[in-house]
C-alpha cells in the first residue's frame, strides 16, 4: 500500500498522543490503525485547533462524516486541542508496480469482473460496481468485454453512443451518470451479432482496450465474457489487470463454475479479491419474509475454503433488474436505497483489497530483488 506522504509539524510531546490515538482508531476496510495504514498525512497545530490531512488509499467518501465525528471524539481527550479540523483526500497506488503487462495509459488500478457461468448477474454487479467506486470518490471507467452479449451500453443508457476517432488511432468512451464507458456493442449494429473465435475475440479486446482514449481514471472495471476458457485466459494475460471480483449466485452449479473462475485467476497470478454472492436472497416487500430460492450459504463457504472475502451478498430484486433495463443503475436510481449502499460497500472492499494487495506484492517483489 503506498502510504501518504507525511508532513507532521507538532512538538514531540503531541505528536507521540496523536499519533497513538489516531492508531488505535482502527480502520473497517485496511483493518489497520489509521498510522499503521499510512493514512495520515499531516498533522498541524493553530491554537488548540489541530489540522488533520488524512490520504485514504481507497475511495471511501460517504464515510467521511463518520470518521470524523469519531476521530474527533477520540482528540478531545488531549488537553491541548479543542477543535480538529479534517481534510481528506484519496489516492489509490498505480498499477506500474506490481503488474507485468504494459499499464494502460491514464488507468491506475484494473478490475476484472468474472463469473464462471453465464447469467448470474455479472454486467448488473459490474455497473453498479463501477458506479459506486465512482460514488465514494474515485475516477472510474468500464469496459464492457462481453463479447458475446454487451449490455453495458443499454445499462448506462448510452446505446446511441457511436466512438469517434480524432487521430485515426484512439476511439472516445462515451460518458454516463459520471463515469466513461467502451463497449464492443457501440461498433456494432442493433441486429449484428458478435461471432467471435477464441484467440480473434481476445485480440479484438486488447484492441479495444489499448485504442480507447481513456481519460485519467482511478480504476477500470471490467465486465468479462462468462466463463473460464481460452478467451477469458488470454484477456487476463493481455489486460494489466490488478485484481478480480468473481460473482457468483448460491446455487451449486454457479457455485461450481464461480470455483473454475478463482482458479484461472490463480493460475495467471491475478489476485482474487473477493467474491460478490448475487441473488442471495429475495425478501417479500409486503411482509418480510426472507426466502433463498437459489440455496443458502454457498458465497461464503466458498470465500472460506478459498480464502478470499466475501464481497457481498445482493438480494434477488426487482428494482435492480427495472433500473438496469431502464439505462439508470440502482446506485444512480436510488442511492439512498438499502441496495445502492450494499454496492457501495462493495466498491470500499474492493479498493481496500487492492489496496491490501499492493502490500503483499511489494513485500513478495523485494524478497525476490534480494534473492
Ligand atoms: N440482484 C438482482 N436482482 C434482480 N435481477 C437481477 C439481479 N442481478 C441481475 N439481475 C437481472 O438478471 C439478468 C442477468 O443479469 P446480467 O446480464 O447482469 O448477468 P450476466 O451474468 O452478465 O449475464 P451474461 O452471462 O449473459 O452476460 C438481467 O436481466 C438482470 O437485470
Amino acid at each position: 500500500m503506498s502510504s501518504a506522504s507525511q508532513d507532521y509539524r507538532l512538538s514531540d510531546e503531541l505528536l507521540g498522543p496523536v499519533l497513538a490515538i489516531l492508531d488505535a482508531y482502527q480502520d473497517p476496510y485496511l483493518a489497520q490503525g489509521l498510522v499503521s495504514a499510512g493514512c495520515v498525512s499531516k498533522l498541524s497545530i493553530d491554537g488548540k485547533r489541530l489540522q488533520l490531512g488524512l490520504c485514504y488509499p481507497y475511495p471511501c467518501m460517504t464515510q467521511y462524516r463518520d470518521t470524523v465525528m469519531a476521530i474527533t471524539k477520540k482528540l478531545a481527550v488531549l488537553d491541548a486541542i479543542d477543535e480538529v479540523e479534517c481534510e481528506i483526500d484519496f489516492q489509490p497506488a498505480s498499477i506500474s508496480a506490481i503488474s507485468t503487462v504494459e499499464p494502460i495509459p491514464n488507468v491506475k488500478q484494473v478490475i476484472a469482473v468474472a463469473s464462471g457461468k453465464g447469467g448470474v448477474g455479472k454486467s448488473t454487479t459490474s455497473v453498479n460496481l463501477a458506479l459506486a467506486l465512482a460514488a465514494e470518490g474515485a475516477k472510474v471507467g468500464i469496459l464492457d468485454a462481453d463479447i458475446y452479449g454487451p449490455s453495458i451500453p443499454l445499462m448506462l443508457g448510452v446505446s446511441d453512443f457511436r466512438p469517434v476517432s480524432a487521430d485515426g488511432k484512439m476511439m472516445s468512451a462515451a460518458t454516463a451518470h459520471g463515469i466513461s464507458a467502451q463497449s464492443i456493442g457501440f461498433m456494432l449494429a442493433d441486429d449484428e451479432a458478435a461471432v467471435w473465435r477464441g484467440p480473434m475475440a481476445a485480440g479484438a479486446l486488447a484492441q479495444l482496450l489499448n485504442e480507447t482514449l481513456w481519460p485519467e481514471l482511478d480504476y477500470l472495471v471490467i465486465d468479462m465474457p462468462p466463463g473460464t476458457g481460452d478467451i477469458q485466459l488470454t484477456l487476463s494475460q493481455k489486460v494489466p489487470v490488478t485484481g478480480a471480483v468473481v460473482v457468483t449466485t448460491p446455487q451449486d452449479i454457479a457455485l461450481a463454475d464461480a470455483k473454475k473462475g478463482i482458479s484461472m485467476f490463480q493460475k495467471v497470478n491475478i489476485p482474487v479479491l473477493g467474491i460478490v454472492e448475487n441473488m442471495s436472497f429475495h425478501m417479500c416487500s409486503e411482509c418480510g419474509h426472507k426466502e433463498h430460492p437459489f440455496g443458502s450459504h454457498g458465497g461464503s463457504k466458498m470465500a472460506q475454503r478459498y480464502q478470499v472475502p466475501l464481497l457481498g451478498e445482493l438480494p434477488l430484486k426487482l428494482n435492480i433488474r427495472e433500473d438496469v433495463d431502464n439505462g439508470k443503475p440502482t446506485v444512480v436510481a436510488d442511492p439512498d436505497s438499502e441496495v445502492a449502499a450494499l454496492y457501495r460497500e462493495i466498491a470500499r472492499k474492493v479498493g481496500a483489497q487492492l489496496a491490501l494487495t499492493k502490500v503483499q506484492s511489494t513485500v513478495s517483489i523485494s524478497i525476490s530483488d534480494d534473492e
